[in-house]
């Protein structure tokens, strides 16, 4: 047991993958997972173990945000030895050629975050995919002809924002895309020596006017970026 995941030791598989919606993880394992079971419902926070194509793999919301998916990173590596983290989460689009239901591998992200620059004062830390599973999800996503971007994505500390200016910035110097945990996942990763990669599903575009996925949609589809996502997880 941690402070917020109550499973016994051993009960988490050592690759999982991590949404930020938990109703997201519940769908996962329901519609992909083979004798799945909950661990976890600590602040509603799902998590859940099962198998896929035969290989043990579990699933776990994180919530939104740099400060609430840290925990639950710092706690599945450290407390249950977790070794390959995959995010499955939404993004706003923000570059023009990005569109609405695209798949983003993101290779780096910049952030808006105090967090690294308290950890590297004066040094912008680049927070990095683990180039294994980028390559895999790259392989996989190709071969299923999803609409697929590889490239840089913001790790945002906040949704809404007065301006978008600076965002719209970030587009001009190849940003695809912006979320709000990957620049997290990928410090702890380095820092703990696991590997970590982040798949987006596009849900709106920031500065075009093509029409917002629905919540439903958010909770229980993009199966696109699910199967990538499984099938790199298991791919060893
Ligand atoms: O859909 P998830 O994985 O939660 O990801 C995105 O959605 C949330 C904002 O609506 C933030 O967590 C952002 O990163
Ligand atoms: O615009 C968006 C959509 C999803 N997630 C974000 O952080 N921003």
């Amino acid at each position: 047991m941690s402070i917020h995941i109550e499973a016994k030791h051993g009960e988490i598989a050592d690759r999982i993958l991590l949404p930020g919606d938990p109703l997201r993880a519940r769908y996962i394992a329901e519609t992909y997972l083979d004798n799945s079971f909950q661990y976890n419902s600590v602040r509603g926070m799902l998590g859940f173990t099962g198998t896929y194509k035969g290989k043990r793999i579990s699933v776990q919301g994180t919530g939104m945000g740099i400060p609430s998916i840290s925990i639950y990173v710092n706690e599945l590596i450290r407390s249950y030895d977790v070794k390959k983290l995959i995010r499955v989460g939404t993004c706003g689009g923000v570059r023009a050629d990005v569109h609405v239901r695209d798949v983003i591998l993101a290779m780096s992200s910049a952030t808006d975050s105090a967090v690294n620059h308290s950890l590297f004062p004066n040094i912008d830390y680049a927070p990095t995919a683990d180039f294994a599973l980028l390559h895999e999800a790259y392989r996989i996503g190709s071969k299923l002809k999803v609409p697929l971007h590889a490239g840089s994505i913001l790790s945002a500390d906040v949704f809404y924002r007065d301006s978008m200016d600076i965002v719209k910035k970030l587009g001009e110097y190849g940003i695809l895309a912006v979320e709000m945990e990957t620049s997290a996942l990928y410090t702890l990763a380095a820092k703990y020596g696991v590997q970590a990669l982040t798949i987006l599903t596009v849900s709106d575009h920031i500065f075009s006017d093509e029409p917002d996925t629905t919540a439903a949609e958010r909770q229980t589809t993009f199966n696109d970026m699910i199967k990538i996502a499984l099938d790199t997880a298991i791919a060893d």
